[in-house]
């Protein structure tokens, strides 16, 4: 079966380390893990929410020391992202989880982005770094951050907000945003993931964000469904991710079919696929399996992503045709 070509849109790179490399990197560096083995580490992926895989992908990171860290770690996402029929992603790195690790914005912004500007040549991939800001951090910090990314001209395409989300309303970060826009920079945020639809509307309406990651919880709210239906916002969903943040029960019982019957504009994504199992293909097989979509369902999926993402119309009408070509061979 020929792969599903796709654009990735939710994707955080720290999120790709997967355990094997966690060994190596800390055995390169000297550091001491928590755990006696990939599997013991392994064992820890089972979580009970937001924050409880929260505090292992930020202890994990400890052993991201040097740009070349950041570097294997990205290119080793970029070789499991082409197998997954990834063919455009935009990629959010945590900048604060570094920082206050004592790690230099140069090395984690330098090490990711010499990865990145080699993925279309080796990969196949074109790619955008998007800098992502921790909600459950300071917004002054957040905003300190972004202007010292913008000193040194980091190679950003966008802003994100991601983190423990209740607690956390995107109302707490205008500034960070008004900031973000004034510098030409594209806006997303979290929202709906943990948080209720109140903070998909605030991402919406304060800081203007023209994407929204998860949104999943708008389905609980049936002005804002026909808002975002009408405006087709896009929503990049991230099924496995749910069932393993416990956002929903099983797959089976994710909205994601609900959401496309509403006229969602709704993608598929694999947020942190090192610990949720699976990177994007893995997320469309089970998909089809819990939900039998038919091609032409998977095939409107992966438009979505490429009709949303942040991509030249040359480079839209190039993957759009891919798709239609997969879909064709299908039949
Ligand atoms: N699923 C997620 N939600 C919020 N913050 C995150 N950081 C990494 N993955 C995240
Ligand atoms: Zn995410």
């Amino acid at each position: 079966m020929s792969v599903l070509p796709t654009a990735e849109l939710h994707l955080h790179i720290e999120g790709t380390l997967e355990p094997e490399l966690i060994f190596a990197l800390a055995g390169r560096n000297g550091i001491e893990l928590p755990y006696a083995d990939v599997e013991e580490l392994r064992s820890q992926y089972r979580f009970g929410d937001l924050q409880s895989f929260l505090n292992l992908y930020y202890g994990n990171m400890a052993v991201l020391q040097t740009e070349q860290d950041f570097a294997d770690m990205t290119r080793a996402y970029l070789a499991r992202a082409q197998a997954a029929g990834v063919r455009h992603a935009e990629i959010m790195m945590d900048p604060q989880a570094h920082l206050s690790r004592g790690i230099s914005l140069a090395t984690c912004v330098n090490g990711v982005a010499s990865a990145l500007a080699g993925s279309e040549e080796e990969f196949g991939i074109s790619t955008e770094l998007i800098a992502a800001f921790l909600r459950d951090e300071p917004a002054e910090e957040a905003l300190a951050v972004l202007e010292q990314l913008l000193a040194m001209e980091a190679p950003i395409i966008g802003i994100g907000l991601d983190s423990a989300e209740v607690g956390h309303p995107p109302r707490d970060f205008v500034a960070l945003y008004e900031r973000a826009h004034e510098a030409g920079l594209k806006c997303i945020a979290h929202a709906g993931e943990e948080g209720p639809p109140e903070y998909i509307r605030e991402a919406l309406d304060l800081l203007q964000v023209s994407r929204i990651d998860h949104g999943i919880r708008c389905m609980e709210d049936e002005e804002l469904v026909q808002r975002l239906a009408a405006e087709q916002t896009p929503l990049t969903v991230c099924p496995l991710s749910n069932v393993r943040l416990r956002a929903v029960d099983t797959l089976a019982d994710h909205p994601l079919p609900r959401m496309l019957e509403r006229g969602l504009n709704v993608s598929v994504n694999s947020d942190d696929p090192a610990y949720f199992g699976g990177y994007v293909d893995n997320n469309f097989i089970q998909l089809q399996s819990v939900f039998s979509f038919d091609d032409d369902q998977l095939a409107q999926l992966a438009a979505n992503s490429v009709r949303s993402a942040f991509i030249t119309d040359t480079r839209r009408r190039q993957l759009l045709a891919e798709i239609e070509a997969w879909r064709a061979g299908r039949q």
